[in-house]
This record gives structure tokens, sequence and C-alpha cells, in this order.
């Protein structure tokens, strides 16, 4: 009887130590993604992976009726911590031991069903390294946007980073705040001065975050600023990261992500470009009507991969009309003149970059209707209507793209782009705190109006060519390009 006694207490005592151990490793891998557990022998031996999949949270069994930050999905080691005190009070007391018999049994039938889960469902499926990133490990359910091992599509079936991943992203970010943003800020090369008017803000680091890629631009600090602006809890990011420094669009889109996990539902994005419409000038500010985006046509497309299901619209197919949001384009252009903004409107293009366009390429973009050119945006704006934020962004014409004719232009150059970018954002404070504040007002985002849409986009397209065809047959026009339109009636 002592014996059992005695037996009994080890148990608990050691179901306590690894639970406790476990919430151990849980916190260290929140605040350094890169710290290693002793119990992360191998490839296969690795209790970290476990620890941060989603059966980490009431056994997985939860998962997808619960959101993974629902306080009412317990991360296992808290239920383990609860089970064994408990289990240790009846132990040392003899008050209700009749709890004991069915209390081993349901841990029993735990054990072996993350037995199984471990062995049979964590399965490696993929040990590609992806532009200096390793892929995850753990294999997902088909339901939620992941596949079984017999439905994998033959490229990797992981996504670069998970829904765990970018919930660790948040759970690091909530810790350090106090506010609750609703409206997230992303300041382009030479715009990171617009995160002065975040007021009461606290700092923190990009290479602070788990999984959160750092810039490695000049003009890009890589913090976020977090405070208010306009009466509006705010996160702005001094600084973005692009595709050309060699990250994959999920990692560049990232911080979209944590801020939508954060609660952001509106987005105000700036960037810094090239004007192609030659009615433009280096200052000018240009709202983004649209845009052209020559990496996601070429197959470069942050949502590509198993599909995050459990992010805002999650939708597979996502519609992409009125991703510049109109309301917040129509309240855009209602407050610019009031603050001495005057706004050009227009088409954006991403070009992959980091080199400028050559003059046949921008005879290209003229020609087919791109106002201004630039290497960013066009994939945040994607995950930020994945994740049901809404959009409103502006391109600082910083140069302007060189003319076909002309021979090398100095003002084509990342210097001259940042320079000038910290010389006119000064202007746009007013303008850009009044936006933010009447966001106060706006409510979540209006379906977009597919058939409508698609029918006079056709016709508008048909137009378009044919007058470009008419107009354009040596001369590049500038007449012709959608920013001189600037009513809102193109249906954008
Ligand atoms: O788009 P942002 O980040 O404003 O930066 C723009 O300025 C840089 C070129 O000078 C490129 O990175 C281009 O994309
Ligand atoms: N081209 C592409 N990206 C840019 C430019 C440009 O001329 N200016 C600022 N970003």
């Amino acid at each position: 009887m002592n014996y059992l006694h005695t037996l009994r207490i080890l148990t608990a005592l050691t179901g306590l130590s690894v639970s406790l151990y476990t919430a151990y490793i849980y916190r260290q891998k929140l605040y350094n993604p890169d710290y290693k557990a002793l119990c992360d022998i191998s490839e296969t031996i690795s209790c970290s992976d476990a620890i941060r999949s989603r059966y980490s949270k009431g056994f997985g069994l939860l998962d997808g009726i619960l959101d993974s930050d629902s306080i009412l999905n317990i991360p296992n080691f808290i239920l383990g911590i609860i089970f064994f005190i408990l289990y240790s009070l009846v132990t040392v007391t003899e008050y209700f031991t009749f709890l004991l018999l069915p209390a081993a049994t349901i841990s029993v039938c735990i054990s072996i069903y993350l037995f199984y889960i471990l062995n049979l469902v964590m399965k490696i499926h993929c040990l590609l390294m992806s532009q200096g990133v390793k892929r995850r490990r753990s294999t997902r359910l088909s339901s939620s946007g992941y596949y079984s091992k017999r439905t994998k599509p033959t490229q990797c079936p992981t996504n670069i980073l998970s829904v765990e991943n970018f919930q660790e992203m948040a759970d690091y970010v909530k810790e350090k705040i106090s506010v609750k943003p609703e409206v997230g800020i992303i300041c382009g090369s030479g715009l990171g001065t617009l995160s002065d008017l975040v007021k009461d803000s606290i700092d923190i680091l990009y290479e602070e975050v788990p999984h959160m890629p750092v810039s490695t631009v000049e003009g890009h600090e890589g913090k976020f600023v977090i405070g208010s602006l306009g009466g509006m809890d705010v996160i702005c990011m001094k600084g973005r990261v692009h595709h050309y420094e060699g990250y994959h669009s999920q990692q560049l889109t990232a911080p979209i992500r944590l801020m939508s996990r954060l609660g952001v539902k509106y987005l105000v994005v700036t960037n810094a470009a090239g004007g192609v419409n030659k009615s433009f000038s280096p200052g000018d500010l240009m709202l983004i009507k649209d845009h052209i985006n020559f990496l996601g046509l070429a197959g470069i497309n942050p949502l590509i991969g198993p599909n995050l299901s459990t992010f805002g619209t999650g939708e597979r197919f996502l519609q992409m009309v009125n991703c510049y949001d109109k309301e917040m384009r129509e309240t855009a252009l209602e407050l610019a003149p009031k603050h001495g903004v005057s706004l050009q409107q227009g088409v954006y293009a991403l070009i992959g970059g980091p080199s400028f366009e050559t003059p046949a390429e921008i005879k290209f973009l003229n020609l087919i209707g791109v106002d201004a050119v630039g290497m960013s945006t066009a994939p945040e704006v994607i995950v930020a209507r994945h994740c049901g934020i809404r959009t409103v962004a502006f391109s600082l014409i910083t140069n302007m793209s060189v003319h076909p004719d002309s021979v090398h232009d100095e003002s084509t150059s990342h210097s001259a782009v940042l320079a000038l970018g910290s010389e006119v954002t000064g202007k746009f404070s007013g303008f850009i705190t009044e936006l933010v504040s009447s966001f106060k007002s706006k409510g979540m985002p209006l379906q977009p109006e597919a058939d409508v849409f698609h029918d006079t986009l056709m016709e508008s397209c048909n137009n378009d060519v044919m007058s470009k065809t008419v107009n354009n047959n040596t001369e590049l026009s500038s007449t012709t390009t959608p920013a001189d339109d600037n009513s809102m009636q193109d249906n954008h």
C-alpha cells in the first residue's frame, strides 16, 4: 500500500515537472525562436515542434471550433499542471480517492491519443530550405487549409509561416502593449517620419518579434511604433521588407497577419514610387486606385500555398475588386484639399526590383496604364484583403521614372528617393492624422460588387485599349492614363 502511495506521488511529480518544463520551453520559444530545448535532439526527435503545434492547445480538439487565441483553448501544459497538482493533492490527502482511477484512465487515453498525433499525424513532410528559412515540419488537415499526406501538392505542402507562428508574433506584441490597435500604417522609403505622428508610443524592434522579417534596406528602420493617432490606437511600421531583399512573399506580408491577429481593421499603406504618368511631378502624392502586380502575374503571390482559412475572409480565391477601399479613397479625396495636399490618383505597378526599370519597361508600363512604379505594397494589400482589413494606399512620387529618350537620371536612385521622402513627408501629417481619425466612423468592408464591376471593367478595358491603340502609335501618351480621370466613377 505504501509502495503504491509513493509510486503515485512520484508519478504525479514527474507529470508536474514535465508540464512545467513544457511551459518553460513554450515561453522561451516565444521570446527567442532560435531557442533550442534539451529535448530537441534531432530532426525527428524534437519537443519544440510538438509544443508549438496546434495540438499543443486543447489537444488540438478545439481547433476550428475556437480561435487559437481564445482563452478557452487552453495550452496542454496548463491542463497538465492542473491535473498533476490535483492528482498529488488527492494522493497526499487521501480525500476523493475514488477519483484516482478515472483520472488515471483519462490520462492514459490522452497519452495514447498524443502518441498517435506525434507519430502518425505530425510527420516530416518537407525539409526543404526556402530563402534561408527552414520550413515547418508539421502537417495539417485539409479542413484548416493544410493537406494530408496523400493529397499533398508536389511542391512543399506547408506554408513558410503557420497560423501558430502569426499567433506567436501577435502574442509577443500584445504582451508589450496596453493599447488595442485598430489601424495599421506602413511607412515607405523616406516616409519613416510619419511614425513620429504616433503619440504615447512604444517601439518594438522587428528583430525582437518571433518570425518577423527584418528590414535590410537603408531608410527602413525596422520597428513597430505603437500608440495613438487621430484618436485611434495604431500600429505603425517604420520600414518594411521587400521581395528583392530575398524574403518570401509570405514573410514580407507577415506583419499584416500579425496586425490582423492584434485586431487591426484599417490599413494605411505608403510607398515611394517612380512617376510613370508624365503629368506627375516629384513630391506629388498619389492615391492608389488599383495595382498591377507583376510578381503576382508571374506566380509570386503571398497566398500561394495552403489557404489560411482562419484569417478574416479566409477566401481561397480572393476577389481583389475594391481592395483599395472605395469609401476610404473617397474620404481621402475629400480631406486632402483641406490640408493643402493635392492628391493625384492612379494605378501602381509592382516590379520585382531591386533594379530600376529600363526605358523599354517604362514605355510598356505607360502604355498599359500604369501611373507609378515601385517594388512593394501589392503583396501587403493582397494579404490585408485576405484578412478582411480595409486598405487605403498612397505613393509618394519621389522621382520621375527615366524617360525613354533620356540618359541616366540622377533622381532615380535610392538616396534621392530617401532625400525627397524626408523633405516632403511632413506636409502630409495633418492629412494622414485626419484620415486615420475618420476610420472611427467606418464599419467593416462592404462586399465587392463583383458583377457590376466586372462588366464595367471589361467595357472600360476595351475602350482604353481602343483609345491607346489609336493614340499611341509611336508617341507615349500621358493623356489616357487612368490618373487623369480623377473621378471615382471608374469602379476600381
Ligand atoms: O516601396 P518602398 O518601400 O516605399 O520603397 C521604394 O523605394 C525603393 C527604391 O528606392 C524600393 O524599395 C521601392 O519599392
Ligand atoms: N522605380 C521603382 N521603384 C521606385 C522608384 C522607381 O523609379 N522610385 C522609388 N521607388
